[in-house]
């Protein structure tokens, strides 16, 4: 059983990789960082080390990769793929779609069996994101008949994998956690479970729950953090005042999730608290720049700070925190990340006012633009 899995980077080597392998699969990465590619192909194994006291190491065995610049290569590895997962970052997505439409007519000619394409991104509906993406490069005759054998279900993944400085570019440390759930309703019949995959029927709770509690309690420790000047997110949660606000700001997407969804409210307090233990690991080093990184996508309307804000907002619940994290966003000055360029650029040319509307799609007189632009003022006078 073939599996080919767009990005070998963090998560694609430390968790997705690592799990199809132990589930049996033949592992093929394809990527576009020439390095890692050529060392997957010459070694064909890596190492994942879990961060935790015992640092349990993990061999990765059977792997292989090709280049993702080569449409041909590319197109032929997806034709012969039993399984597809990403993990590239929800933006590049679209660059990989082209190739993923060429493979899918190369197998619908040659009457190839079903498919499942997950995206393993941090995004709601990431793999519904890819399959409109696909589709648009197919005809209407191959899109009638990929439907019926290739499915795209959409995922929630979770596991910390920060930026790697080891002197083995294809070494990988992770966090000891990891959960992977996908929706089961956009499962083909009669499919191969994924050892370690939990399917579930409606995935949109679990999502949401992972990326307004894991990922908006990160970017909350990153964006305020930054503002601090602190370099990690573990010296960020070493702040009492920080892992205040970001237990504050887990106490207002928690109350928006247990309203949405029913969840146990105790229980709800527990996966929190799990979490900001998670955040905690001094077996990790997290850059702050990492986890804050993209912040234009993370200031979308569909994402971790601007969704569970609106969301608060219907409910009655003013998102005081969220604004908080939304205003300190506007702040995060990272050269090398050019969403964070563009964001600072757009705060000169037009004003924090417009760049705010521009990127999170909130109008001025909406009340949570009120509380970002004075979390953004007083801000501006004193550090949080
Ligand atoms: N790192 C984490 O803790 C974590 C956890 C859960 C989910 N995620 C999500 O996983 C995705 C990947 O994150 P990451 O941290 O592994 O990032 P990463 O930068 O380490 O890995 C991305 C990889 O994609 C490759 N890539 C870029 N363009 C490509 C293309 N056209 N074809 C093939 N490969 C291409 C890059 O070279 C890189 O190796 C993101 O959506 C992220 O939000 C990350
Ligand atoms: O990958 P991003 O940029 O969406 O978010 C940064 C981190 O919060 C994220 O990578 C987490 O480490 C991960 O989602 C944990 O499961």
């Amino acid at each position: 059983m073939k599996a080919l899995h767009f990005g070998a980077g963090n998560i694609g080597r430390g968790f997705i990789g690592l799990l199809l392998s132990q589930s049996g699969y033949e592992v093929i990465f394809s990527d576009v960082n020439k390095t890692v590619v050529s060392e997957l192909q010459i070694r064909g194994e890596y190492t994942v080390t879990l961060a935790s006291q015992d640092r349990e190491q993990l061999q990765v065995n059977g792997v292989t990769a090709i280049d993702g610049t080569e449409a041909d290569t590319v197109a032929s590895a997806v034709a012969e793929a039993d399984l597809i997962t990403t993990a590239v970052g929800v933006n590049i997505l679209k660059h990989i779609a082209a190739g993923l439409a060429r493979g899918i007519e190369k197998r619908i000619a040659s009457g190839a069996g079903p498919l499942h394409i997950i995206a393993c991104e941090n995004a709601i509906g990431g793999s519904t994101l890819l399959k409109e993406q696909v589709y648009a490069h197919l005809d209407e005759a191959v899109k009638a008949q990929a439907a019926e054998v290739i499915a795209f279900p959409d995922a929630a993944v979770d596991r910390i994998v920060p930026m790697q400085h080891h002197e083995d570019p294809l070494a990988v440390t992770v966090e000891p956690f990891y959960e992977w759930v996908v929706d089961e309703s956009a499962m083909l019949q009669g499919y191969r479970p994924i050892q370690g995959v939990h399917y579930v029927p409606h995935l949109l709770p679990y999502i949401e729950r992972k990326l307004f509690t894991v990922n908006t309690g990160h970017c909350t420790a990153a964006y305020l953090g930054s503002l601090k000047g602190y370099e990690t997110i573990q010296q960020a949660m070493a702040d009492e005042a920080i892992a205040g606000e970001v237990k504050a700001t887990l106490k207002e997407t928690g109350a928006v999730l247990v309203a949405r969804y029913g969840f146990d409210p105790a229980e709800h307090d527990r996966y929190i608290d799990k979490i900001i233990g998670r955040f905690c690991n001094d077996q990790l080093i997290d850059e702050v720049t990492r986890v804050g990184r993209s912040p234009i996508r993370k200031l979308s309307p569909n994402d971790r700070l601007v969704k569970p804000a609106l969301q608060a907002h219907e409910l009655g619940i003013a998102p005081v925190q969220l604004a908080k994290v939304m205003a300190a966003a506007l702040y995060f000055d990272y050269a090398d990340d050019p969403e964070s360029a563009e964001l600072q650029q757009s705060i000169r040319d037009k004003g924090v006012e417009q760049t705010i509307t521009q990127y999170t799609g909130i109008h001025e007189g909406h009340p949570v633009y009120r509380l970002i632009m004075d979390s953004y003022g007083s801000m501006a006078a004193q550090c949080i």
